[in-house]
């Protein structure tokens, strides 16, 4: 793995669990813990103005983290009040962290919770293993304002599910790496602002907790740049393929294909051909037999799918997938091959909203990660399932999860333009699951630089732009290591 890839992962709390382990070998979990706990003081310190604060305390070392945080706050002269859920085992980095706040304890109750002004959440954080009992969530239900060590104590860190019905967070206070449950809905509104604070962790410990889900961010894969000795078949050719009835999303495709950088953008329309040859004058129309297309060695990558019926996709696809080619299968194709995924055996990249997706495999669940990264496996294919936080899997269990987004996104046509661009970053040699990475985080560049309420077709603008930016952040990335 490279190295600059650990800048982006999202460790699970089961690799957090790994990780700790090996950190004990090495600096020990109590000085981490104090770094911890300090962080969360310092994020408290800056935020607000001195107010009465209650830390709830769990028996593990997301409790620690609270006695330190209570410690740090009351040096600092801030009102501080402590209510323990139950005391820290004996003889842990916890229960010394315990023994030295010497201030004052109260009971965990929801009373409490609401005299204060400010309550910190440190009852429960990586090693959150079920839903809390009323007795806790009675109390945080209480609280005016909330900030989590870690994670809210009801959210699932690998996740994002709330095992429980609670309140929203002002902020958490994680460390070394944001968790899944960070990024992920609903956890990524629950959690409010996030810090994630740098206590000090060897990197050889996150490396042996051996994370596969990152954050997608430039440096993570990096974006062919333009080159002076190009020519239009080294940027890479998309063919998609063209249907009689919706020409609208093909082309909508193809523009978002030409406007990320495809070097050449064809559509094979058959006898449908005319509809398209009114569009864009940049694009190729073909009228010719597929197979005869297929001998053109250099249209390697076809975008099977958008505005294509199933009649369509039948006489297009398995002889896309027959001749070899990188396919990107999504919409048309996607229903095409509802309550039979077998079909789409063969294709390199499918990219489902959440309703093509539970037609293909089942409604994924709480689980989004898990789900998403099953049907990688099971289609020897990477899946993209687009939503406000896209997942993104290879069929190896690699997952990225793409935030770079904005609700602008949210109209329609917008996926034929995502599979576009994915088309064009496929033709350019990227390999499938980068280009799947990349692809969703120049859709979002484009979205988030797009202005307010804009239509699909205005995404187009930004697509070279955004190109640009991810090529110059992934060699900002790449320095930086
Ligand atoms: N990852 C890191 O780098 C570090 C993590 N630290 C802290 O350590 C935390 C993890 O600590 P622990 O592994 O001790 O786990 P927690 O403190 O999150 O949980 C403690 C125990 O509570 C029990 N529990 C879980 N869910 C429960 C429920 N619903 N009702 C009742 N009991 C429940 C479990 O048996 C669990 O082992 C992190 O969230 C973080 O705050 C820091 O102290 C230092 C470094
Ligand atoms: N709330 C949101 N926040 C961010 N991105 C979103 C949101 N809603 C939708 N998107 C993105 O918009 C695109 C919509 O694609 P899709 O559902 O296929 O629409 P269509 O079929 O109309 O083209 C996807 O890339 C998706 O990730
Ligand atoms: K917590």
């Amino acid at each position: 793995m490279m190295a600059h890839t650990l800048r982006f992962c999202l460790p699970t709390p089961a690799q957090c669990a790994t990780m700790d382990e090996a950190a004990s070998r090495i600096t020990g979990i109590a000085a981490l813990m104090d770094r911890a706990g300090w962080a969360v003081a310092q994020a408290v310190r800056s935020r607000f103005a001195p107010c009465r604060v209650l830390v709830l305390c769990g028996p593990g070392n997301n409790g620690g983290d609270g006695y330190v945080a209570a410690r740090y706050l009351e040096r600092a002269r801030w009102p501080v009040q402590v209510a323990a859920l139950a005391e820290p085992r004996e003889g842990g980095p916890a229960a010394e962290a315990a023994r030295l706040f010497r201030g004052n304890r109260v009971a965990f109750t929801p009373e409490n919770a609401r005299r204060a002004d400010l309550v910190i959440d440190a009852v429960f954080g990586a090693g959150l293993d079920r839903a809390p009992a009323d007795e806790v969530m009675n109390v945080i239900r209480e609280a005016g304002t909330l900030v989590a060590v870690d994670l809210p104590s009801f959210v699932n860190g690998k996740t994002g599910a709330a095992l429980a019905e609670g309140p929203d967070y002002a902020l958490s206070v994680t460390f070394v790496r944001p968790k899944p449950g960070h990024i992920l809905p609903p956890g990524r509104v629950t959690r409010g602002e996030l810090v994630c604070a740098d206590i000090g962790m060897p990197m050889r410990c996150l490396e042996a907790a051996a994370p596969d889900i990152w954050l997608n961010q430039p440096g993570l894969w990096s974006v062919p740049a333009m080159k002076p000795e190009d020519h239009k078949y080294s940027r890479g050719v998309v063919s998609l393929c063209g249907g009689r009835i919706m020409p609208g999303a093909t082309r909508l495709a193809a523009a978002g294909a030409r406007a990320s950088g495809a070097g050449l953008v064809r559509i094979s329309a058959g006898r449908a051909a005319e509809a398209y040859r009114l569009g864009a004058p940049g694009l190729v129309i073909d009228d010719a037999p597929l197979a005869a297309l297929l001998e053109d060695e250099r249209r390697k990558v076809w975008l099977c799918g958008p505005g294509l019926t199933e009649d369509e996709v039948e006489a297009t696809l398995p002889v896309l997938v027959a001749a070899g080619r990188v396919v990107l299968a999504d919409a048309g194709a996607l229903g095409w091959a509802a309550g039979a995924p077998d079909k789409l055996r063969g294709v390199s990249v499918i990219t489902p909203h959440i309703g093509e997706f539970a037609g293909l495999f089942g409604k994924p669940g709480d689980d989004r990660v898990q789900a998403v990264r099953d049907a990688a496996r099971e289609l020897d294919c990477v899946v993209l399932l687009k939503g406000s936080v896209t997942v993104i899997a290879a069929p190896d269990g690699r997952v990225a999860l793409n935030d770079h987004a904005t609700p602008a996104l949210a109209t329609a046509g917008s996926g034929d333009t995502l599979s576009g661009v994915i088309a064009t970053l496929l033709a350019a040699g990227m390999p499938h699951w980068e280009a799947a990475c990349a692809g969703a985080w120049l859709h979002g560049e484009a979205g988030l630089n797009a202005g307010n309420w804009p239509i699909v077709e205005d995404f187009d603008g930004h697509l070279g732009d955004a190109r640009a930016r991810a090529i110059a952040l992934a060699a900002d990335a790449a320095c930086d290591d």
